[in-house]
């Protein structure tokens, strides 16, 4: 029989009192795959996360950990959990605490090696309470990994990094894919998505509200993009434009232009600027983005 996948979440609910908070949520990651959950602040992600993680109770709906329920025993040994915030004891050395969460596992990566990846060698005797927000961060992502999780949980694994621990993080996350780990991460970073994500899975008022590759969210539609001068009428050049088109300003003195981007296209806007004496600055035509996508789904930015 094959394995079932790695996560498995049919119609979650999740309410806090009155609040819903998860609202029939259903997802399915992938063995080998990063499937990375986005969504506004408050949205339900980490609600998610915590009832896979065996940490609170839904309300309705089923989930499948590697097959078995969330609170089963037999998971501990399999998953690794890297918390928003915490985990980690204030008093707890990190070498220590990553030796002893070694010690709970049959085959553990070493921690020194691990620590050393994570730029953590020089904090190992440092408490966690001492440590500073990015160096506690990599030492709760060394303590998910240090048992060689089939499954890890991943909630904002780089938020308040610097560039150079985002990297290592990112790198972490690329070798775990390669050995056939399955990741699940929140992120409020698109680049971060674009990067890791085999699976992209946009959350939003707990629901499912689009998900797929980022290629395929994404699409393969084009945009045309300037700058000029703030309140141009746009009418004019609408009306020029093919059926199907759009053209707005936002923010002040920043157009766009949406719809079938060819050749003509091109010229027609261009046309019409040098008509009204418009030199369109940064003049582009680009892809749609994970942001652009996000935005128009849930009507809001990412780092809202
Ligand atoms: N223990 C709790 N008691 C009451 N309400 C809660 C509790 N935990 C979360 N909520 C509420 O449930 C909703 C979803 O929160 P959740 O933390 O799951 O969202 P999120 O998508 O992870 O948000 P963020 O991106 O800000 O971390 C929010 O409105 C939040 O205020």
């Amino acid at each position: 029989m094959a394995a079932p996948p790695a996560l498995e979440i049919t119609g979650l609910v999740k309410r806090y009192g009155t609040a819903t908070a998860v609202d029939g949520l259903s997802l399915t990651a992938a063995r080998g795959e990063v499937t990375a959950l986005l969504g506004p602040n408050g949205a339900g992600k980490t609600s998610t996360i915590e009832i896979c993680e065996g940490f609170r109770s839904p309300d309705a709906g089923t989930v499948r950990v590697l097959g078995l329920d969330p609170r089963d025993r037999a998971l501990k040994a399999r998953i690794g959990v890297m918390p928003q915030t915490g985990g980690v004891p204030g008093t707890a050395r990190a070498g220590e605490f990553l030796r002893l969460m070694a010690a709970f596992h049959r085959d553990p990566l070493d921690p020194d090696a691990l620590m050393e990846r994570l730029g953590l060698t020089a904090h190992a005797r440092t408490p966690y309470r001492r440590m500073s927000g990015g160096q506690q961060q990599r030492l709760s992502l060394a303590a998910a990994l240090v048992g060689r999780p089939e499954l890890v949980f991943l909630d904002e694994p780089t938020a308040g990094l610097d560039p150079q621990a985002r990297h290592a993080t990112w790198e972490l996350v690329g070798e775990l894919r390669a050995a056939g780990v399955a990741v699940l991460l929140t992120t409020h970073f698109m680049d971060e998505a674009e990067q890791l994500a085999d699976r992209v899975v946009i959350v939003d008022h707990g629901r499912v509200v689009a998900e797929g590759t980022p290629a395929e969210l994404t699409g393969a539609e084009r945009q045309l993009r300037f700058r000029a001068r703030p309140g141009l009428g746009l009418d004019e050049l609408l009306s020029a434009l093919p059926v199907g088109s759009a053209a707005k300003e936002s923010p002040a003195g920043h157009y766009l232009v949406e719809g079938d981007v060819r050749p003509e296209l091109l010229a027609t806007v261009t046309a019409w600027c040098a008509a009204h004496g418009v030199l369109a600055e940064d003049l582009r035509i680009e892809r749609r983005t994970l942001e652009d996508v996000f935005l128009e789904l849930t009507g809001r930015e990412l780092r809202g």
